[in-house]
């Protein structure tokens, strides 16, 4: 009997052991021959299941069972769990769209477009005035003291008095935030007279937040308390004199702001509107709007006037797009926050300014009437709503209307002296509210409205509490979900993709850039008729960031591109280090259905999908957006966009927040030396005391040689514009620098800090410079023997410029005449043969540009023309000559030559 049992074990055993025997064979394959491995894996193949061996099924090891038992076991409390999420998240979606409904209607009682009024307290330095308040008021409605015996009355959706904290503001703020997180569009403005306090509320102070800090701390808040998916990008831009400025490009005021590219308003047949370049950042947490907003606010244009030190003098709009991919209940896909700080209302005749301030004052008065004027028509239902009569009214066309939420603050100042300005507000917030006075709502009508807003709200704090409890049920749910899920589980958890890449929208950016480099790159070996005009190259951006060469270029996208074209550019994927650009455009709503079309099949684009960059479907190859599992993703992959931000595996490829602040810091430290770019043409490079010499223009184009040469270096930069602080020429021609956004007061102190140390710079950089000259040469021996010659050239000129004082008849073996011969060969290199100045070329057009600019005419035109011609003509002679010579032959061609 036992014997039997241990022949039939026995088997058993080994047999068990046999595919771990054969696994770890197979391990050492590598050192088997190929027939012995292959024999091998046959052997696997025909290996029977371990549950049948010899037909009858195999007793089980107690152990194996109970580990086969709890594995059972454990899929089923998995699938279990998996179930009871997957009921509690369709519970929460149905309770969230009560909600969300609910909110709506509570809203629209309250009104879709919403007055308050804020009333400024007494400075510090006004305290005098104090006891002679001209404003007093109630919960809704201001008494105004036109005079002694006279007052006037405003009603209000809600009046802020004085004391009235940041927070009691936000308070009515807050639900309108929700709002737009269930898909509307909405618009907080902040208006006023000058210095009323319009910044104070939206910005605030670091000890009492305004409502842009706290209201995209609540969105990303409300994001993460939902159980959707969300992605938040940021802009900022400013209107300024009529004209629109993204708020997170620094300005080049030596391009006169030709290197940003020009935003356009695109608005698409549905109403969406879009503007066309202009920066829209992911951002996936308070901080990095945070950093991104002071970045905004720093380059806002603001100006000392008589009511503010530190006035706005233009409309500061800051937006968050929010993106919620599949979410059927939610009035848009994409919805946004515009947050604006209106420039201040100013009468101009009390304000007494004049020129810029003058032009600024009437640019923000027009647009502020204008934006009165469709409110006011919105209001009151016209037919035709004026939004074309100013910028500010076409970017918020759809964030102003009855499909979405606005609220406007007005800002009223306390004081007796500001009396006209304060009327001039509060009739401006009448005709905003569209009520006259004597026509507000009857008690009865209104009492009926508040208690159905009351019950309403009670409705609201109910849905929400209960969403509340779902969504911790969720979360607890889940915890023992990830306890007793299996590693490889796990792993799939952790593959899946978030909707959102994290690259989706900088990429773009890249890409934009990318196509404006290739689109600068290709329009140059094009002859000129074909190239881009100079505005088409704003439009697409082109000719912002030249310096940025190397990259590799996609393929030069056409005016009317066809669909191919845009789907290699849709699906491409880009690597975080090719990150270099810092500016992105925005889909415009010409691009919008094209959009649709993508992120439903991922390749195509219809040809609507043109004429500006699709910035918000580029989504990595593996990134795809799959439609059909939007609602299982989002339950875990939410952690990945919104909560997630600490964890390690999840991190994003790509810091683009960083890189962008990076790069703007750079860009806004090295905007002297931009400057002094456009000056680079003007005399002196070797050594600022060759500038002082009478030979002026001759220097000049010697100059714009050595320039060239080391265009990208920025000591040669310094140099250049040390040798500009001699030359009266160029500092009037910087003075001169036509700059529509800076004040004056500020260029000029730059201008002179920037001499100042350029001066001292000087002579060093210009030893720099001849020691990098050098650096060149010794690195040039594995170079074609053109650009040899052409360095050793430059060695030459540069040793002969070192000895130019001492010895001008005779330098180290070159005669003075030949000298400026070999100067112009040089330059003659350098502009057409070198391939490796090409790049140079390219930054040193900003130069001759500044030339022209001097003296109406480019000086350089027509100089070295004919002498290429010449010394070529000659040489080819000379060589004949010397030809014919060696042959024997001189006699007869002479003699051939006199006839
Ligand atoms: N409610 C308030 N509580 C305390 N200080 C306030 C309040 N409102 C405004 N201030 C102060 O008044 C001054 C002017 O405010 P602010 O700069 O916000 O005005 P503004 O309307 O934005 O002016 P401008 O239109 O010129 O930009 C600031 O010093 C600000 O701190």
């Amino acid at each position: 009997m036992e014997d039997e049992q241990f022949r039939a074990e026995k088997p058993r055993k080994s047999l068990r052991r046999l595919p771990e025997s054969i696994q770890s064979l197979l391990g050492l394959k590598a050192y088997l021959t190929p027939s012995w491995v292959e024999s091998v894996c046959h052997i696997i193949k025909d290996l029977p299941s371990a549950r049948k061996i010899g037909g009858s099924p195999v007793k089980i090891s107690k152990k194996m069972e109970s580990t086969a038992w709890n594995d059972a076991e454990n899929h089923d409390s998995i699938s279990k769990l998996h179930g009871e999420i997957a009921l509690l998240n369709t519970h929460l979606n149905q309770l969230n769209l009560k909600r969300r409904q609910t909110l709506n209607d509570f809203l629209d009682l309250k009104g879709n477009i919403r007055v308050f009024c804020r009333m400024r307290p007494f400075l510090d330095d006004e305290r005098y005035y104090e006891l002679r308040s001209i404003i007093s008021s109630d919960l809704c409605s201001v008494l105004l003291k036109i005079s002694e015996t006279k007052c006037k009355k405003y009603n209000f959706d809600r009046i802020f008095h004085s004391q009235s904290t940041q927070d009691e503001v936000f308070s009515e703020i807050e639900p309108v935030i929700k709002s737009a997180l269930d898909g509307y569009n909405v618009c907080i403005f902040a208006y006023g007279q000058t210095g009323t306090g319009k910044t104070f509320t939206m910005e605030g102070k670091q000890d009492s937040p305004g409502i842009v800090p706290r209201g995209i701390e609540a969105l990303f808040r409300q994001a993460l308390e939902s159980n959707l998916e969300y992605m938040f990008t940021f802009s900022m831009l400013e209107i300024y004199m009529g004209r629109l400025r993204d708020l997170l490009v620094p300005r080049n005021r030596n391009t006169r702001g030709h290197n940003a590219p020009c935003l356009s308003i695109q608005t698409d047949p549905s109403g969406d509107v879009e503007i066309e370049n202009l920066i829209a950042m992911k951002v996936s947490d308070f901080n990095q709007v945070e950093r991104l907003y002071k970045l905004g606010t720093q380059l806002r244009s603001t100006a000392s006037t008589m009511s503010n030190s530190t006035s706005s003098r233009s409309h500061c709009l800051t937006r968050i797009s929010i993106t919620c991919v599949g979410v059927n209940s939610r009035r848009r896909e994409t919805s946004k926050i515009w947050m604006v700080d209106l420039g201040g209302s100013e009468r101009l005749l009390k304000t007494q300014a004049s020129g810029r301030r003058l032009q600024e004052g009437k640019a923000i008065n027009l647009s502020l009437s204008a934006l009165g004027d469709v409110i006011s028509a919105l209001q009151s239902k016209k037919q035709h709503v004026p939004y074309r009569n100013s910028k500010l009214t076409q970017v918020l066309r759809d964030s102003l209307g009855t499909d979405s939420k606005t609220l406007m603050l007005v800002h009223v100042s306390p004081k007796e002296e500001d009396l006209c300005e304060t009327i001039c507000s509060l009739g401006f917030a009448t005709r905003v509210r569209s009520i006259h006075l004597g026509c507000e709502e009857p008690a009865e009508l209104r009492a009926k409205r508040e208690e159905t807003m009351a019950e309403l709200q009670e409705k609201l704090k109910h849905y929400e509490s209960k969403c509340q409890n779902v969504q911790n049920d969720i979360e607890i749910l889940k915890e023992r979900f990830r306890h007793s899920a299996r590693p490889e589980s796990q792993d799939c958890r952790n593959t899946e993709t978030s909707y959102f890449s994290t690259e989706m929208m900088q990429i773009d950016g890249m890409k934009n850039e990318h196509n404006a480099m290739d689109l600068t790159a290709n329009s140059r070996s094009q002859p000129g008729f074909m190239r881009p005009t100079f505005a088409s190259q704003r439009k697409m951006g082109m000719n912002y960031h030249t310096s940025g060469m190397g990259v590799k270029k996609p393929p030069l996208p056409s005016k009317r591109k066809s669909s191919s074209v845009y789907a290699e550019s849709v699906t491409s994927s880009v690597n975080a280090s090719d990150f270099q650009s810092d500016y992105g455009s925005e889909c415009s709503t010409a691009t919008i259905s094209g959009w649709k079309k993508i992120v439903d099949d991922g390749s195509e684009c219809s040809q609507s999908a043109l004429e500006c960059e699709i910035k918000k479907i580029i989504l990595q190859d593996n990134e795809k957006p799959n439609r059909g599992s939007r609602t299982s993703l989002s339950c875990e992959s939410r952690n990945v966009s919104v909560k997630g931000q600490t964890n390690g595996k999840d991190k994003p490829k790509h810091v683009n927040i960083e890189n962008w602040l990076h790069l703007q810091t750079n860009k806004k430290t090295s905007t002297s030396a931009n400057r002094t770019k456009r000056v680079l043409a003007v005399p002196v490079c070797n050594g600022a005391k060759r500038c002082n010499g009478q030979n002026s223009s001759m220097i000049h184009k010697k100059n714009m040689n050595g320039f060239r040469m080391l265009n990208s270096n920025a000591s040669v930069e310094q140099n250049a514009a040390a040798a500009a602080v001699d030359n009266p020429v160029s500092n009037k021609a910087m003075d001169e620098l036509p700059n529509s956004f800076e004040s004056p007061a500020m260029q000029n102190s730059e201008s002179k800090h920037h001499q100042k140390s350029n001066q001292n710079q000087g002579t060093a950089e210009a030893k720099h410079l001849n020691q990098h000259h050098e650096e060149l040469a010794k690195s040039s021996e594995d170079e074609p023997p053109i650009v040899q010659i052409e360095r050793s050239m430059c060695k030459t000129i540069n040793s002969c410029s070192e000895n130019l004082n001492g010895s001008p008849e005779h330098i180290e073996g070159v005669e003075k005449p030949y000298l400026h011969l070999i100067r112009s060969r040089v330059s003659l290199f350098m502009d057409t043969d070198s391939p490796e100045f090409n790049q140079e070329n390219v930054a040193s057009e900003d130069t001759t540009e500044a030339v022209i600019d001097q003296n109406g005419e480019n000086p350089n035109k027509g100089t070295h023309r004919g002498l290429p011609k010449t010394i070529q003509i000659l040489w080819t002679g000379a060589l004949l000559g010397l030809g014919i010579q060696s042959l024997g032959y001189e006699h007869d061609f002479f003699y051939g030559l006199t006839f």
